[in-house]
Parts: C-alpha cells; sequence; structure tokens
C-alpha cells in the first residue's frame, strides 16, 4: 500500500505528554490531520464520541475486527485500541498528513502496512515527573496510574524501533522538535516518494534537465 500523503505516528507511555503534544501540533499546523481511534475504554471526563475516540464495545470492536475494518488495533492497559482504515485512507489518498496517536504495538503493524510512516517515540524526562504527570492530570484512579506506570517500562524498552525521540521536558522544546521532524519529513517527502520527472514538472528547470 502506497499513499502520497505522510504518516506520522506518535507513541509514549501514558502521562508522557503525547496528546498534549500532538494537540499543539495540530493548532500549528493545518495541513495534519489526527486520526480518531476506536476503544472499548470509557470515556473520561471531558472526552467526546467522535472527537478524542470512537468509544464502542468490546462486542462492536470485535466485530470490526472480524471484518477487517483496521489497519492497526492492540491491547493497551486492559483495553482494546484501534485505528480504522477509514480513518486514514481517504485522508491520505487526498494528499494529507496524518499523525496516529497509538501505542507501541500499533506502532510497529503500521510500519509493516506503511513502510513510509515515520515513528516517533515521546519520552518523559523521569519516573518521578512521570508519576506526578499522571496524578495531575486528576483523571485516572490510583490503580489505573499504577497499571500504566508498569506497563511504561515495556513500552519504554520499544524506543530503538522508533525513527525519532523527542525528550518532552520543556513543553516547548518537545514541541518545537515534534515540528521539526515533520517539516523534515515534507522535505525528505520529494526525494523519497516522486520521480525526478514529477519533481521538475512543477518547476521551470525541467525542460533543462530533461535529457541529463
Ligand atoms: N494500537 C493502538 N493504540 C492506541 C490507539 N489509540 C490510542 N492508543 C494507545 O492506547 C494507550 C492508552 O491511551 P489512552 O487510554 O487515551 O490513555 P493515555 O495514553 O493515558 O492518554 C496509549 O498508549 C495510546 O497511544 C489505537 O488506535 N491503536
Ligand atoms: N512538558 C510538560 N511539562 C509538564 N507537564 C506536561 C508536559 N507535557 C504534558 N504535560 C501534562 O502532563 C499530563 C499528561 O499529558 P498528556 O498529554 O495527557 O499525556 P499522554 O497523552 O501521553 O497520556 C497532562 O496534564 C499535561 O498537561
Amino acid at each position: 500500500m502506497d499513499y502520497p500523503g505522510n504518516l506520522f505516528v506518535v507513541s509514549a507511555p501514558s502521562g508522557a505528554g503525547k496528546s498534549s503534544l500532538v494537540k499543539a501540533l495540530l493548532e500549528l499546523d493545518s495541513q495534519v490531520y489526527r486520526s480518531i481511534s476506536h476503544t472499548t475504554r470509557a470515556p473520561r471526563g471531558q472526552e467526546k464520541h467522535g472527537r478524542e475516540y470512537y468509544f464502542a464495545s468490546r462486542e462492536d470492536f470485535e466485530k470490526m475486527i472480524a471484518g477487517n475494518a483496521f489497519v492497526e488495533w492492540a491491547n493497551v492497559h486492559g483495553n482494546m485500541y484501534g485505528t480504522s482504515k477509514k480513518a486514514i485512507e481517504e485522508r491520505l489518498a487526498k494528499g494529507a498528513d496524518i499523525v496516529l496517536e497509538i501505542d507501541y504495538q500499533g506502532a510497529l503493524q503500521i510500519k509493516e502496512s506503511f513502510p513510509h510512516a515515520v515513528l516517533i517515540f515521546i519520552l518523559p524526562p523521569s519516573w518521578d515527573e512521570l508519576r506526578s504527570r499522571l496524578e495531575n492530570r486528576g483523571e485516572d484512579t490510583s490503580d489505573v496510574i499504577a497499571v500504566r506506570l508498569k506497563n511504561a517500562h515495556q513500552e519504554m524498552s520499544q524506543v530503538d524501533k522508533f525513527d525519532f525521540v523527542i525528550i518532552n521536558e520543556l513543553f516547548e522544546r518537545a514541541l518545537f522538535d515534534l515540528k521539526a521532524v515533520v517539516h523534515s519529513q515534507r522535505l525528505r517527502f520529494l526525494c523519497q516518494r516522486r520521480t525526478r520527472a514529477e519533481i521538475f514538472s512543477s518547476l521551470d528547470i525541467s525542460d533543462s534537465l530533461e535529457n541529463s
């Protein structure tokens, strides 16, 4: 499968700041869209169906798996999460850039199906900071936080399978790094994904290089 749009995958342990960073990126960059995943997790306080996630029953989620509706899915912290084909294929085919906020299992599945996908891993500066971000977010019970911190060890051990690592210590610095990755991929895209004729066809220099 190959598409003209760029596909960015952002993974991180819970609380590292991936949702905040992706949200800030989208506010600054109108050419990038966030894919909305399906999940069996219950909505948090402010979350809305169709905005943060499509919230689904386990039964409906399993029907979607059986119907081959997902490009990737995984069980994360005891809930099912998946990216539907519908969520990304139409937009990518139109040349839009898509960002997926998914776990490392999903990220690795995406790389298999979309070798051009750019995998970005966000790390917190320390365990203490990760814990305090989860606690201060105030969305999860202490049991849920404990599971997420425990799973963070396994998740962080996957970091070397990613193309880029961003340390989210100072938020603005991490956002700058994320923007830099997106920007550099757009520039690289020209050479990676287009023939020379396609690159030159939009430029005045196309004729002079035709026979070289
Ligand atoms: N594989 C996969 N993981 C997902 C998807 N959507 C979200 N996740 C991951 O599931 C994990 C839990 O997400 P969430 O419940 O929103 O909690 P948070 O990470 O604490 O914000 C995170 O690692 C997400 O990146 C998806 O469509 N596929
Ligand atoms: N660089 C940062 N410094 C301090 N707090 C941060 C930083 N980045 C994110 N946070 C806060 O940490 C909490 C977790 O961030 P969030 O984006 O929800 O993480 P994730 O999506 O990875 O679970 C939120 O309350 C967020 O406002």
